[in-house]
């Protein structure tokens, strides 16, 4: 396996603050990484570390460059939305992508104008004649028509409605994923991304809770619906969260034994967001 991104002891301080602490993330060649966490929590502070926009304490690994010190040379492989996505008012759309095939020696125009060909923006609009959700997908059309080895998506379909942030992720499997590249993404709707995702972290309060393969995290965390006369007996087994709706309770558990939980009651497969919530409900106990 080929490793793309390494951060060391990772740190960030804003007025004394820790807003990152101690990140550790190794990211390999095929990976997509969901880097998920509340707001606050220190997402786009990792994101702007890794792209060398800020100091921090600790060390990255960027393909092999030092991201402060070797941004331009860095940049040529590494491409990145951020969750703001800014364009300027005056340009045209097909203006951008004159421009983008002039300054980035890895655009691809034709890829973008597949892209833009799927929506109804028109090469001629000015970008200020443009909805919200269309500057996105100028900017989402502009970013992954770059050939790039590591893709940084901060929120990247925010704003966009749901028929668009679909076609948006097919997008990126079917016309930018490789398996030598690779992808971190943050989003809060993480039931959007699940399928696609190779690995997940957990962020809270600049922490790493969790971090492993989804696979992984999906075959360790069960849901159970218990049958009323096992409540006290589950509750023994100390689930991280217990949902009662219509006199159904289901817990969620850790680690627990599957021979324990299945006499409690019928066990499933939590999604993401489930594990997410007990996960970071647990922390903050
Ligand atoms: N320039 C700054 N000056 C001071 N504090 C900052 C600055 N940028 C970020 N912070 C603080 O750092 C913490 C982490 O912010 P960050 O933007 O990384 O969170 P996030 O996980 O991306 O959140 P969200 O999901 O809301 O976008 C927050 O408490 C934020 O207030």
């Amino acid at each position: 396996m080929t490793t793309l991104i390494t951060t060391n002891n990772l740190s960030k301080q804003y007025h004394n603050k820790k807003v990152v602490n101690e990140v550790n993330l190794t990211i390999e060649a095929g990976q997509i990484l969901g880097l998920v966490g509340p707001n606050g929590a220190g997402k786009t502070t990792c994101f702007q570390a890794i792209l060398g926009l800020t100091d921090f304490e600790g060390s990255v690994d960027v393909l092999g460059y030092n991201p402060n010190k070797e941004r331009t040379a860095m940049l040529k492989d590494v491409a990145y939305i951020a969750d703001v996505a800014v364009l300027p008012k005056w340009m045209k759309v097909e203006q951008a992508l004159v421009y983008m095939a002039g300054v980035h020696p890895n655009f691809d125009r034709e890829k973008a104008e597949a892209f833009l060909a799927k929506t109804n923006i028109a090469k001629k609009s000015k970008i200020k004649q443009l909805s919200k959700g269309m500057i996105v997908q100028v900017h989402l059309a502009l970013i992954l028509a770059i050939d790039a080895k590591v893709l940084i998506l901060d929120e990247p379909t925010l704003g966009l409605d749901i028929l668009t942030r679909r076609q948006f992720y097919t997008h990126l499997l079917e016309d930018f994923y490789s398996e030598d590249k690779c992808i971190i993404v943050t989003t809060h709707q993480i039931e959007e991304i699940e399928h696609i995702l190779t690995d997940v972290a957990f962020i809270q309060e600049g922490k790493v809770v969790l971090s492993d393969s989804t696979e992984r995290i999906k075959e360790r965390f069960k849901l159970v619906a218990v049958n009323h006369e096992n409540l006290a007996q589950a509750q023994d087994l100390q689930p991280l969260t217990a949902n009662s709706i219509m006199g159904l309770t289901t817990m969620l558990f850790d680690n627990a034994n599957d021979a324990q939980l299945s006499a409690l009651g019928h066990i499933s497969s939590p999604s993401l967001a489930d594990i997410f919530v007990g996960v970071m409900t647990k922390e903050a106990c």
